[in-house]
């Protein structure tokens, strides 16, 4: 188990690369502490745009960035401003196991005191590889003397060999808002959910794990599994949205689905002084 850092010539690190047995592989960007690249058995599992910018001039376009606090549009820029700021490596632990774990940090800055969000407070997150899993966890905790609320989401971009194959299981009998359509509460009766057209869709209080299929490769399968985190948003731009992304190759709506765990529906309230986790397991499971 390895634990590299790269660091610019400022000397600041910009990107950590974990990897473990079974050619295990992952890369995080300092930039929204954005993880760019898992690959089980030398296999690409997550897209990243050819188009992304890379460069911290904008949101990194794939991988699994951190949407914090703010999910969507609203008082603040989209998605919020944790995507878009340099995260601190605060610790680091290859010794343990069959694992390499890194941890990153974010702070109140006086940019975020100043915006429409102005709290203190620490995010901890916690990166951890295995041979064939990839968890991302978060403690979130209010430095501030006030209760806050925020929404979060991991918005993950599942890598795909052909999106017209990829089937999402869990999601049967589960309540969505259609964010194209501008439906609530619309109830999902496929148990595979496939793709085929520009989808926005926020799954509220999903119970039990998701299955991906069709993930790197037409059989491969990853299960997500959530920790305290309530809800699954599932997104592909398809071909008009994708012509309007600067950061997003016209065609490759074909190579990508988002499954992203958060707590969106409802805000997370937190009262000063107190923390609270959530996160997701990414796991490649064995072929059917
Ligand atoms: O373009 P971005 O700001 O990265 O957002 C990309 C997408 O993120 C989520 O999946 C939202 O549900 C979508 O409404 C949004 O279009």
């Amino acid at each position: 188990m390895a634990i590299e850092l790269y660091k610019n010539d400022g000397d600041e690190v910009y990107k950590v690369k974990l990897t473990a047995p079974n050619d295990a592989e992952c890369v995080i960007y300092t930039y929204g502490a954005t993880v760019t690249s898992w690959k089980v058995q030398g296999k690409e599992l997550l897209f990243v745009s050819k188009l992304a910018k890379l460069d911290g001039t904008k949101a990194i376009r794939g991988g699994i960035p951190i949407v914090f606090p703010q999910f969507g549009p609203g008082k603040l820029p989209q998605h919020g401003f944790a995507r878009n700021t340099n995260w601190k490596v605060v610790d680091q632990d290859n010794k343990t196991g069959d694992m390499a774990t890194v941890h990153f940090e974010l702070t109140d800055s006086e940019a975020t005191r100043a915006s429409e969000w102005p709290y203190r407070f620490r995010l901890l997150y916690k990166v951890t590889l295995t041979g064939t899993t990839l968890s991302t966890i978060i403690e979130y905790e209010n430095l501030d003397s006030s209760a806050f609320d925020f929404t979060t989401l991991m918005h993950t971009y599942f890598r795909t060999s052909d999106v017209a194959g990829v089937k999402v299981k869990g999601l049967d009998g589960i309540k969505y808002v259609d964010k194209i359509l501008g439906q609530s509460d619309v109830v999902e009766t496929r148990k595979d959910v496939i793709v085929d057209k520009n989808e926005d869709r926020v799954y509220v209080d999903v119970p039990g794990e998701v299955l991906v299929d069709g993930v790197g490769s037409e059989d491969g399968r990853v299960i997500v599994k959530r920790f305290n985190y309530k809800d699954i948003v599932f997104w592909n731009p398809w071909e008009e949205k994708a012509k309007e992304m600067s950061d997003f190759g016209d065609d490759e709506y074909k190579e990508m689905v988002c499954v992203e765990a958060g707590s969106v529906a409802k805000p997370v309230s937190l009262e000063p002084g107190s923390k609270w986790v959530g996160g997701q397991l990414l796991r490649l499971a064995p072929k059917a």
